[in-house]
């Protein structure tokens, strides 16, 4: 019996009856499995050598350039995961598929985070980066072949936010996991920044999930676990869940939204903005690779790949050459 085989068996031994199992896991196209990995695991370990994935190291979370120690898409990817999967081990839920829509969800962020998907919007009337997320692993890496990865994590990538749920109960921790996430990390960084001080939380938030971002992410965790162990659903009680609602608003207000890092967010939807219009009047200018494209999906489509891809300071880089060509004279 191979050990991928094995895995299988154990995974019904072992998780609960409503765990997603990786032996009914049906992928886009026909492919023979691996011998040692589950369809699951194989689609975490594709995410993670796809070059989307690299690329969020250099995209932004919330602060355009900042220093070392904030977080860029590719550190809120890893935290995603880690809480989630601590989530779904704890409910003896799927930790692997867990883990791959976690590490997936936000392959198709624009660079310069929302501003960047704003500024898209506004330009096309339409953008999502979970929409584009399943793009990337659909339709884009591997040179257009896409990833071929199952529908459950397809699904959790597409489902990660939005209206409508992910149909795994994995999807939906990764839902959980990503909320959690970021608002622990931005208030962590917030405070680094010098932006905000844990007496600024509103006391139910400061009462209900303490001051300090690990202590947060502890008590919405072990929540989430205490209410939805033997459920078929991913829950979070009332106070918490109010609690974890609440300091959403105020990191809207002292941070996302916040007067003081307008200039940054304006500045990074001009640069998105022309870098989109340039490629649709020059599209010779577009790597190959997207010209290859562009038959099958349009100039439109194709430009937004383009420039939806790019990582911050690449958009940066070609915004200068196109642009500020003396700037980018001096930096040779
Ligand atoms: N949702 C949202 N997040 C923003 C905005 N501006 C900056 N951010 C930051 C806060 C978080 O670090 C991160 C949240 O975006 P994500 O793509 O990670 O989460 P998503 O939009 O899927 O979360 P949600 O379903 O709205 O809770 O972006 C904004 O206008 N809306």
């Amino acid at each position: 019996m191979k050990v991928r085989e094995r895995i299988e068996e154990l995974e019904y031994k072992i998780l609960a009856p409503f765990a997603a199992k990786s032996r009914d896991a049906v992928r886009e196209r026909d492919e023979s499995p691996c011998d040692f990995r589950t369809a699951f695991q194989r689609d975490r370990d594709r995410i993670i050598h796809s070059k989307s994935f690299r690329r969020l190291k250099h995209k932004t979370q919330v602060y355009i350039s900042p220093g070392d120690h904030y977080r860029m898409r590719m550190t809120h990817s890893l935290e995603v995961a880690q809480i989630s999967r601590t989530i779904a081990r704890s409910l003896m839920l799927n930790e692997d598929l867990t883990e791959a829509i976690a590490l997936g969800h936000d392959v198709g962020h624009t660079p310069f985070g929302h501003s960047g998907e704003y500024a898209l919007k506004d330009l096309i009337g339409c953008y999502s980066h979970n929409e584009q997320s399943l793009r990337v692993v659909e339709h884009l890496e591997r040179n257009g072949q896409g990833l071929n990865l199952t529908a459950e994590v397809r699904d959790g990538i597409l489902n990660h936010t939005g209206n409508s749920k992910p149909l795994t109960l994995e999807g939906n921790i990764v839902r959980f996991g990503d909320r959690i996430a970021y608002l622990c990390h931005d208030y962590d960084d917030g405070i680094r920044a010098g932006m905000l001080r844990p007496s600024d939380l509103p006391p139910n938030v400061a009462s209900t999930l303490g001051t300090n971002p690990s202590r947060m992410i502890t008590v919405m965790v072990s929540d989430i676990i205490i209410k939805s162990t033997g459920k078929k659903e991913i829950l979070m009680s009332d106070p918490v869940k109010n609690a974890m609602d609440q300091l959403r608003e105020f990191m809207f207000e002292k941070i996302y939204h916040s007067p003081e890092l307008e200039p940054d967010r304006k500045k990074a939807r001009y640069v998105i903005s022309k870098l989109y219009e340039y490629f649709m009047k020059n599209p010779d200018s577009l790597p190959q690779e997207f010209l290859d494209r562009e038959k099958r999906w349009g100039l439109q489509t194709t430009t937004v790949d383009y420039v939806a891809g790019l990582t911050d300071l690449y958009a940066i880089k070609i915004f200068e050459k196109l642009f500020i060509p003396s700037t980018w004279a001096q930096s040779k």
